[in-house]
């Protein structure tokens, strides 16, 4: 039997499939690693962890291995989007990666709007200036820490600089490159203009290469650490999204994605680059070639459920918590929770709003507020479904994958708040199998990225819209928007006292 890996570099762990010829997983392996908050704001990681923690993963993966190394014909990596890793002349990490949910850029998203011009951003990029996405990161470190801005020879993104580790190669792939802000969609290059205006020197972007491009093999120090072979194949891979969007089958016009990871995702397929959303979705290069995608993000989607877990339910685990969501009645006896909790990206662009518990009566416990937080989070990535419904796509069907995407309940509020049809495939780690779906599109196996889904994407359960509750939601989520207007102005205020 013949095998590929694919590594999933998320923002709460890495998560590595051993995936067989017929795509079924024969081996999960998962490392975590913590988030740095020093501040309100801020977001980090440090580099050097992802690597330890994937370098320690794959070796726990080939513990056991029943074949030999040499089956395992490829690897390919799917990375959380926008986090900046810089690099000094000898290619060592200089600072803490800054990652996609961090939000300490809003200046340097003026700056840019300032210098660029809005429009011509939009031209070239396709996106507006969010503090995720990295330029703004890049002008961050210039404006606030120039000594270390003095050392950077090269920037790259998070898989990017785990695949560095891996092979001693340094590039970054379309896709995740689209997310930078710097890159020329339509002409697949980086933006020159884009560079001079803001006084970044071009040569800091690194190599431009495509997601099933074979970058080489690993270094012997690798194939020391894991035992895995000299003659496995390494395949750039793409950006979490794009990855979740292959391995979940969105290759063709109409199929749309929900993903709960850390972030949520609303993703919607496009064939081309020429479509005008006004920058109210993000628009991107997929990682399959010359396509694209549009989505939509909540910044804490998961996340709000684990701060939750995190603070009011420690000792337990998921599953415990979520076990009585459904004794809770469709809108939580009338409780609403806002996801704001580290600000928002869709439809509202606000660094500075924060979460609500609306409603909070004193007959609620621990379940309903647990039930609100999966409806809050759920009605937020329902304004991404709207956006798309508004601009004329027809979502009947959505695709679920994360880590969400484990539990029946959420995905049952999922069909009935987006009123869809819910897939649930047999396995839940989308951007994972998308990335081992790359490796084994670069070995050969299959002539495209369709005729591998074919073969490896299957659906294990379908959720339908309950009506009953398609009304009541409807009712309810017409609140849920009222919430963002009628408590911005109280968060502005409460920044003040913010640390
Ligand atoms: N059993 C579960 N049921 C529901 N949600 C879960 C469960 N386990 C984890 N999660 C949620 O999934 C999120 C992690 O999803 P994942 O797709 O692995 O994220 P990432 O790629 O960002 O690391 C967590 O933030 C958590 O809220
Ligand atoms: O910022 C974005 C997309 O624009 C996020 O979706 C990141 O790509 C992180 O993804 P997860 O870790 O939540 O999968």
């Amino acid at each position: 039997m013949k095998y590929i890996i694919g590594v999933d570099l998320g923002t709460s762990a890495v998560k590595i499939l051993l995936v067989n010829q017929h795509g079924k997983v024969a081996k999960e392996v998962s490392r975590s690693y913590p988030l740095i908050q020093e501040k309100v704001g801020y977001s980090e990681q440090d580099p050097n962890q992802w690597v330890e923690q994937t370098v320690s993963g794959l070796s726990e993966l080939l513990t056991g291995f029943k074949g030999s190394p040499e089956d395992i014909e490829g690897i390919s990596f799917s990375g959380q989007m926008h986090g900046l890793v810089l690099l000094d002349e000898n290619n060592e990490v200089l600072r803490n990666a800054i990652l996609w949910n961090d939000t300490r850029t809003t200046k340097e998203c003026e700056e840019i709007y300032e210098k660029v011009g809005k429009d011509r951003l939009l031209e070239i990029t396709k996106n507006p200036a969010l503090e995720g996405f990295t330029l703004p990161k890049i002008l961050w470190v210039k404006n606030h820490e120039p000594d270390i801005f003095e050392k950077v020879k090269t920037f790259v993104l998070p898989k990017d600089y785990v695949r560095y580790k891996l092979t001693g190669q340094l590039h970054m792939d379309y896709s995740d490159a689209a997310g930078t802000l710097l890159l020329d969609m339509a002409e697949k290059s980086w933006s020159k203009e884009i560079c001079n205006y803001l006084g970044i020197d071009l040569e800091i972007c690194p190599p431009l290469i495509d997601s099933h491009d074979n970058v080489g093999g690993f270094t012997e120090a690798i194939i020391e650490a894991t035992g895995l072979s000299a003659r496995t194949r390494v395949f750039a891979g793409g950006a979490d999204n794009a990855c979740g969007a292959i391995g979940s089958g969105i290759l063709e016009d109409g199929k749309t994605l929900a993903s709960t990871g850390t972030s949520g995702v609303v993703l919607s397929y496009e064939a081309n680059s020429d479509k005008d959303f006004d920058g109210k979705v993000h628009y991107f290069n997929h990682a399959a070639p010359d396509v694209y995608y549009t989505m939509g993000v909540t910044l804490a989607a998961g996340y709000s459920l684990s701060w939750f877990k995190d603070n009011f339910a420690k000792d337990i685990s998921f599953e415990l918590l979520l076990k009585d969501v459904d004794t809770v009645p469709v809108g939580s006896n009338g409780l609403i929770f806002t996801p704001y909790i580290v600000g928002e990206r869709t439809p509202h662009v606000d660094a500075n709003i924060r979460g609500s518990f609306i409603g909070i009566d004193a007959s609620h416990e621990r379940k309903h507020f647990t039930r609100a937080v999966l409806e809050g989070i759920t009605f937020s990535l329902n304004e991404s479904i709207e956006i798309f419904r508004r601009n004329g796509k027809t979502i009947d069907t959505v695709i679920s994958i994360g880590g969400g995407a484990k539990n029946e309940s959420w995905l049952q509020m999922q069909a009935d708040i987006f009123n869809a049809r819910i897939v649930k495939l047999q396995s839940e780690q989308g951007p994972g199998m998308g990335a081992a779906m790359l490796a084994a599109y670069g070995c050969g196996w299959f002539d495209s990225l369709k005729d591998c889904a074919a073969e490896f994407l299957k659906e294990d359960m379908v959720y339908q819209p309950i009506q009953e509750n398609v009304g009541k939601y409807k009712g309810l989520f017409e609140i849920y928007k009222e919430i963002y207007g009628k408590t911005r102005e109280l968060n502005k205020k409460l920044m003040n006292y913010r640390n």
